[in-house]
């Protein structure tokens, strides 16, 4: 156990310029630079232990991490995600995860600003993950023509087997949400994501009544920053599958707060990870949920983006389409010193230059 009192934290702004290549980019963020508030806390008992913690951004919005999390680090609980101990005893579940691991899905194949070269080549396209992964999210939302074309497309790709969602990142008002969804209802999805304002509680209600008749659930949960919002959402039936998500939610406790009313609920959890840090963080939490809460993996499956796991020291280990279990102790958090620095927003090398470049 750590011993000692903080007596040293330091805040960085690191931000990798994802939005050059289009990916993360949906229907309400068209060009995302996925980033981070990375926080350090050390404490005066000299023991080298140190803490790390992330809360994700798209770039500018660190900056009013930054002040937060400079205000009171552990004042409101933080929104940061700081090192939590190793796994524990090897049991039946536990040895299901170490062999098969957590069942992912990709959203990589299909971020709003490729093109329909870009899905189709191989690369950063479809056909190199088809044979990989079986589940498949698809951003929808801005014009119902492209989204129809590019549903087509994928469902062509991937064949009527594998399992198909979709994510407007709350673009639409509720019936248009049904409307929008009703063209889409041909190509099978699993759910639709954030179909309409997050705050809107009963307008997710009512899509999803609409929706389930047609085979559609109603996803949403990764704009949700605390258990209340949870408990509503799951008290009016509003969604058929729950999306923690591991920085929106303050704290691990706030987390395993939802995973406990989604047990009771019988509704099952699908974390959202499309950022740069979250698959770390959110294997931890769905292993977890799987292992001492839900002990299902029917209709469960956790996000993989296949982006910037190369600047954590321990990345996440994915093996035929599904999470393998972390074996560092610690939540994944730490990230190299090297692409802290490079990345480091606006003197690191990799901004000095890109600014410049603005610039002239
Ligand atoms: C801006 C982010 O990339 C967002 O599109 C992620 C998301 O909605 C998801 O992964 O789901
Ligand atoms: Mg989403």
């Amino acid at each position: 156990m750590a011993r000692g009192r903080v007596s040293r934290l330091s805040v960085r702004d690191v931000r990798f310029p994802t939005s050059l290549g289009g990916h993360g980019s949906d229907a309400m963020h068209t060009d995302p630079d996925y980033s981070a508030a990375y926080v350090v806390i050390e404490t005066d008992a000299e023991d080298g232990l140190k803490g790390y913690g992330i809360t994700f951004t798209l770039g500018k919005g660190t900056e009013v991490d930054w002040s937060r999390e400079r205000r009171g680090a552990s004042g409101d609980g933080g929104r940061s995600q700081c090192g939590v101990g190793p796994v524990g005893q090897a049991g039946g579940k536990e040895e299901h995860m170490l062999t098969g691991g957590y069942p992912a899905y990709t959203t990589s194949c299909a971020w709003l600003g490729y093109s329909d070269d870009t899905l189709k080549q191989a690369g950063p396209g479809l056909n190199r993950r088809t044979h990989v992964f079986h589940r498949f999210k698809v951003k929808v939302g801005a014009d119902v023509q492209d989204d129809v074309r590019r549903c087509r497309l994928i469902r062509d790709m991937i064949g009527p087997e594998k399992t198909l969602m979709m994510d407007a990142n709350q673009r639409w008002d509720v019936p248009e949400a049904v409307e929008w969804m009703s063209k889409l209802a041909e190509f099978k999805p699993l759910w639709i994501e954030e179909p309409t304002s997050p705050d809107d509680i009963l307008g997710h209600a009512a899509i999803s009544k609409a929706l389930v008749p047609l085979g559609i659930g109603v996803a949403t949960g990764e704009q949700c920053h605390n258990r209340v919002i949870f408990k509503q959402l799951l008290q009016a039936n509003a969604l058929q599958f729950l999306q923690i998500d591991s920085c929106r939610l303050g704290s691990v406790n706030e987390n395993l707060s939802v995973l406990l009313m989604a047990k009771k609920f019988g509704i099952p959890v699908c974390p959202h990870a499309g950022g740069v840090g979250l698959c770390e963080l959110v294997q931890h939490l769905i292993i977890f949920d799987y292992i001492s809460v839900s002990a299902s993996l029917d209709n469960r499956m956790c996000e993989y983006v296949d982006h910037l796991h190369e600047h954590f020291k321990y990345p996440v280990r994915i093996q035929e389409a599904s999470y393998m279990p972390p074996m560092d102790a610690g939540y994944s958090t730490e990230m190299k010193e090297e692409s802290v620095k490079k990345h480091q927003y606006p003197d690191g090398e990799v901004w000095k230059k890109l600014l410049a470049a603005q610039k002239n």
